[in-house]
């Protein structure tokens, strides 16, 4: 059998070695290269084979889905004890995905319907960002609040203030989890490295804030039993409880209360750090690009003005913004390798053998810098995304919600977020650095997400 090519493995370690080396983008952009679009990597136990390029991508996770749409059993995973949606594989995946996707779509998510509570939660942040009355200050503790507020009010059915401070805690776990690059690098795929005393990798203090995440939803969830009036449903919460208790009588009902708990972990976990990091990165390119920031608010004046805020249905017609906001996704490369994905049987591709069993890591990475598909990939263009008539173009292009199957299930919340949220600020504020400051380098830390260096930053109001 022809297995993917790659670095020769070490004994028990296998490549580990290579991927510690410093900058992964880097050591895998460079393995690329060395050895072609699919490569494998051995760490302990476990293959992993690399996917890159868009073709191969749509070839592996959208033609193959059959055999590539489980998720392994790794660390990440394991966390959220395969069950509920991200964590999940085969038949009870579909099942919980299914059902959430249909009954949050009830309650508007990613809908029309949706957009006048998501717009009062910019409106509150607008307001907060206004108090600080144009002096410097890191915008992701709020940023962080406001969006999980809007997963909140539909799976909670309320949102929390910004100075909630049993919220608050809650939110800096999630926070401290996702800096921690440890989940998507080794700890993920090594075993021993979680038995190395002193917790050197964070592992131990990972499963401490998952604990953490869990009993604050478990105490939403029991307070929502006790309170649950079958005939008038307040939010998902109810609308699951109502579904345990339809199932109850079928032996072998998916529908329980640990499969509760874990997708609201899941909906919280996956829909607020990616989105608030996005936003970010569109603040910090804004502050390095005053002349798109300057045109990106003239768009706004001449087809708003400043007198109501934007709303989706403004969206055609601010196609400046849009391709700033389809930029920001593109490089701010939130999710740079997606989530494994596993290989549920001997793929044959490209006369390699793919092995049953084995980590498929998607590379988005490489769909994101594929100077082919985006010339200058490393630089901040908007008008990339704009034809010589000014209108939208190439937004199939980018791949940052994944593909397949296992596409980000809130992709149409998200991009809704990311257009109420960045244009609406921009309207409202001039964003400039620290006074006698430069505007903060382009940086950032790869942990679960991809996301900015902390940086400081002004909002003048502009009124
Ligand atoms: C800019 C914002 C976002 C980005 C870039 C993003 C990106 C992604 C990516 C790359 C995946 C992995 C897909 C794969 O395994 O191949 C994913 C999965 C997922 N996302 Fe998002 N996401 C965003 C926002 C959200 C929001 C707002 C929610 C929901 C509230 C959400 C919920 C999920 C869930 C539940 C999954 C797991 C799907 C599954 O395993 O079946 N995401 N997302």
């Amino acid at each position: 059998t022809h297995y993917p090519p790659g670095p020769t493995p070490f004994p028990i370690i296998g490549n580990f070695h290579t991927l510690v080396k410093g900058d992964l983008f880097k050591v895998m952009r460079g393995l690329r290269k060395e050895y072609g679009d699919i490569f494998s990597l051995s760490l302990g136990k476990q293959w992993v084979t690399v996917v890159n390029g868009n073709e191969n991508l749509r070839e592996l996770l959208v033609k193959r889905a059959d055999v590539t749409t489980d998720r392994p059993s790794c660390f990440v995973f394991r966390q959220g004890k395969n069950k509920g949606i991200v964590s999940a594989s085969g038949s009870s995946w579909k099942q919980q995905r299914a059902f959430a996707v249909s009954k949050l779509r009830d309650f508007g998510f990613g809908k029309r319907s949706f957009e006048s509570s998501v717009s009062e939660e910019v409106e509150q942040l607008c307001n907060l960002v206004n108090s600080y009355n144009g002096k410097a200050f890191d915008i992701s503790g709020i940023i962080h609040t406001s969006i999980s507020n809007n997963v909140m009010s539909i799976t909670v059915g309320r949102r929390f203030d910004y100075d909630d401070p049993k919220f608050q805690q809650f939110v800096y776990l999630l926070n401290e989890n996702a800096k921690n690059s440890a989940l998507v690098g080794p700890l993920n795929f090594a075993p021993f490295l979680r038995k190395i005393p002193g917790d050197p990798f964070g592992a131990k203090q990972i499963s401490n804030n998952v604990r953490q995440t869990f009993q604050f939803f478990r105490t939403e969830i029991n307070e929502h039993e006790k309170t649950l009036d079958t005939d008038n449903l307040r939010d998902f919460i109810d609308v699951y409880l109502k579904e345990i208790k339809n199932q109850e009588e079928e032996e072998t009902s998916e529908f329980t209360a640990g499969q509760l708990l874990t997708i609201m972990a899941d909906l919280f976990v996956a829909g607020t750090e990616t989105t608030a990091t996005t936003i970010r990165w569109a603040i910090m390119y804004l502050l390095n690009n005053m002349d798109i920031q300057k045109k990106m608010c003239k768009e706004i004046e001449d087809v708003i003005g400043s007198g109501r805020p934007p709303c989706m249905s403004d969206k055609p017609n601010l196609p400046y913004c849009e391709a700033v906001i389809l930029e920001s996704l593109r490089l701010g490369n939130v999710v740079p390798y997606a989530l494994p994905h596993k290989a549920s049987d001997d793929i044959v591709y490209k006369g390699f053998t793919i092995p049953k069993d084995s980590i498929i890591l998607p590379s988005l990475d490489s769909v994101a810098f594929d100077e082919k598909l985006f010339p200058d990939a490393h630089s901040f263009k908007p008008e990339r995304f704009l034809d010589e008539n000014g209108r939208l173009c190439g937004q199939d292009k980018v791949l940052s919600f994944s593909l397949g199957r296992r596409v980000c299930l809130g992709e149409a919340l998200a991009r809704m977020e990311l257009f109420l949220y960045i244009t609406s600020l921009v309207q409202r504020f001039e964003f400039l650095p620290p006074e006698g400051k430069n505007p903060p380098v382009i940086k950032g830390n790869l942990g679960v997400t991809y996301c900015p260096k902390a940086f400081e930053f002004r909002a003048v109001s502009r009124s």
